[in-house]
């Protein structure tokens, strides 16, 4: 169980999966665990749900946090923390999760002596199989490190990667929901238009994206080999293959997420 005091600012769909993983998990008491939204139904909501404290503001969460999450929209996430800034204990470790904003922009805010770790989680999170990358900036110690690791892998898998690689986590799961479920979709209206009702559809469609990402995790044998084993000579799979590659579909999967790295870019340069 960890002793730390761990504080929310803005709580929205992200907030929500990391304080959600957190209780489920048996990590933190409930008690320990504080949060400001601007919207006071959502404090009052969140109190409700898990017990946790809800703050009247952002600078008495930072006040009382151990552990700070600024978890608010990129285009207010500076001057939050900025306002909160001054509130906050010597010791106090921040995390960030929102999108485009560095390691460099949070510590000109913050202050260079102050430790701050970078995170990107996906939505997934919110049923328990979120990917998280962190990235500490060099304040933050291995077991401080840890522990954000630790609380991140109450909803899913979390990873320690360098800065320069948020880009391609950004594309790869950050925002790869979205491609997931559009395939998902796709592939549904195809069932239906063999005949399938639309539930059934996204049911049959949804569990078979599920196995397959999950003979991928748990196989370890390469993506290529385990769509050979679906294709049998002559067989249904082959054609589909077929039309995928005239169609493009890894090139258009590379395309768009060589748009959504450099658009993470250009957001981490503004
Ligand atoms: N949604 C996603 O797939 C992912 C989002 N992120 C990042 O997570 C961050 C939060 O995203 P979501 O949770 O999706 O957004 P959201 O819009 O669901 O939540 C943001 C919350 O912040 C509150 N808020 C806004 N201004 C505030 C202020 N001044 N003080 C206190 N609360 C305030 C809003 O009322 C809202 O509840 C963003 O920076 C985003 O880049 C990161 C990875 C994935
Ligand atoms: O679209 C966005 O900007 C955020 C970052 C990762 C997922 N959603």
């Amino acid at each position: 169980m960890l002793e730390k005091k761990i504080g929310f600012i803005g709580c929205g769909n992200m907030s929500k999966a990391i304080i959600g993983g957190l209780i489920a998990g048996g990590q933190v008491d409930a008690a320990n665990i504080w949060v400001y939204d601007h919207k006071t139904e959502t404090n009052q909501a969140m109190a409700q749900q898990y017990g946790i404290t809800p703050a009247q503001s952002a600078e008495e969460v930072a006040r009382e946090a151990d552990i700070l999450f600024g978890a608010v929209k990129p285009n207010v996430i500076l001057k939050v923390l900025k306002d909160a800034a001054g509130a906050l204990n010597k010791e106090t470790l921040v995390v960030s999760i929102a999108a485009g904003v560095t390691l460099d922009a949070l510590a000109m805010t913050l202050g260079h002596d102050r430790k701050i770790v970078r995170a990107m989680p996906n939505t997934p999170a919110l049923v328990n199989e979120g990917m998280t990358s962190v990235t500490p900036n060099p304040l933050v110690t291995p077991e401080e490190v840890d522990e954000i690791v630790a609380i991140f892998n109450s909803f899913g898998k979390a990873a320690v990667v360098p800065e320069y690689l948020i880009h391609a986590v950004v594309g790869v799961s950050g925002s790869a929901p979205a491609y997931v479920f559009m395939f998902i979709e796709a592939m549904a209206d195809a069932a239906v238009l063999g005949g399938m009702p639309r539930a059934q559809a996204y049911e049959f469609a949804a569990q078979a994206v599920k196995g397959a990402a999950q003979m991928v995790l748990e196989t370890g044998k390469h993506p290529g080999e385990l769509k050979d084993m679906v294709c049998s000579p002559g067989g249904t799979t082959i054609e589909a293959v077929k039309v995928l590659e005239e169609k493009g579909l890894r090139s258009a999967v590379i395309a768009s997420m060589e748009a959504c790295m450099a658009r993470s870019e250009a957001l981490s340069k503004r």
